[in-house]
């Protein structure tokens, strides 16, 4: 029997690759859209949440990326990311999400004019707001910013730089994103680089649209501390007809060393990372027991909530509210964040969650 969504909404969880700017309520992006001047592909707020994810599900990782240029469009001034962010934190914790890293590009929010740090501080804040507003219910969430560089620009050195300098100040870590192909992780060792002489955290982007080549860079070029999606691991174990599976080196090196996956199921089927639900890698994964995580990537874009990409793995792979909370603790290991938060999570939040729904 699969889990039932108010269950997975109930339970304590933990989101590590979640796009500020693919998480967006349709009613927001209208608004701002009317305030300023951006045309929108539809103008009713069902309409508009269904025409997201219809252009993002051809199968095109390079499609599904040409629809944030109409959440990037209402994202450019102070008040906007500060709304959007504290939205964002709201519909997480009503979701029962505990703790969560926001990714985002602050050099896609510049074209109003706004430095890179306003940009910062602006999401800073509008998380902050958003924390706080969730406290006033009763519900404690901490969110924090991932600053993610993108991989055809050449901004990923002053980003890094950007990360660690408010590592203090709300931001977790550092990201690479957008479109795989052409574009290797090695084109950003500069900030890679920076970011290790400064002992910072990063994960990348890597193997959603392009293969082993590009985790092998990102993990052993680049450095990167998790895996962004991660999925065409797959690619290096071979399941025999009879017998247990065959790691290659690269997989038997990610599940070893606890590197963590971020896994998106609904988002790697829009993409063509995956061809099904119930054929995504998760679940070998998952019985190889590398270190999976469950995300959403962009609830927007897969018209998604944390919850319900849980329901659809608990559905396809018969999982149970222990699976999740296996999930979930792999994820709160993951977090870059300090090991004693990351502690007290486990202990005092997620085990205690689970254990009142029965698990
Ligand atoms: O799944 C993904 N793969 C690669 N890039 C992505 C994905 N989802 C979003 N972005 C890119 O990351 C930027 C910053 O948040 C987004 O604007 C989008 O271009
Ligand atoms: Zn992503």
């Amino acid at each position: 029997m699969s889990v039932g969504l108010e269950a997975l909404q109930a339970a304590p969880k933990v989101s590590l690759h979640d796009h500020l700017d693919g998480g967006l309520r349709p009613e927001t992006i209208i608004e701002l859209a009317a305030e300023v001047g951006h045309e929108l592909p539809a103008t009713d707020a069902r309409e508009l949440r269904r025409w997201f994810v219809e252009s993002a599900s051809s199968g095109s990782l390079v499609r599904y990326l040409e629809t944030f240029k109409h959440t990037l469009a209402v994202m450019q001034t102070q008040v906007h990311l500060h709304r959007v962010a504290r939205e964002f934190v709201e519909d997480l914790a009503a979701d029962g999400v505990v703790y969560a890293e926001a990714r985002w590009a602050p050099e896609q929010h510049l074209l109003s004019g706004l430095t890179p740090r306003q940009a910062v501080e602006a999401v800073r804040d509008g998380l902050e707001a958003g924390a706080q507003a969730c406290r006033d219910r009763g519900r404690t969430i901490i969110v924090r910013q991932l600053l993610t560089g993108m991989r055809h620009a050449s901004a990923s050195r002053e980003i890094a730089e950007l990360a660690v300098d408010y590592r203090h100040d709300g931001v977790a870590g550092f990201d690479i994103a957008g479109a795989e192909a052409g574009h290797p992780p090695t084109r950003h060792l500069d900030a890679f680089d920076y970011l290790k002489r400064n002992n910072a955290y990063f994960t990348v982007h890597a193997g959603e649209a392009f293969g082993l080549p590009s985790i092998w860079e990102a993990l052993q070029l680049c450095g990167a501390n998790r895996l962004g999606h991660g999925v065409r691991i797959i690619d290096d174990i071979t399941v025999p007809d009879y017998g247990p599976p065959r790691l290659g080196d690269l997989a038997a090196y990610v599940r070893n060393m606890r590197i963590p996956l971020e896994l998106c199921p609904s988002s790697n089927v829009q993409t063509g990372a995956a061809s099904s639900i119930a054929e995504h890698p998760i679940g070998l994964l998952t019985d190889l027991r590398f270190r999976v995580t469950v995300n959403c990537d962009n609830q927007l874009m897969s018209d998604t909530t944390l919850s319900r990409e849980f329901a659809k793995v608990c559905e396809a792979f018969d999982y149970d509210l222990e699976d999740v909370r296996w999930f979930t603790i792999n994820a709160a290991k993951s977090a870059f964040h300090s090991f004693d938060l990351r502690l007290a999570l486990i202990e005092e939040v997620i085990k205690p969650g689970f254990a009142r729904l029965g698990a």
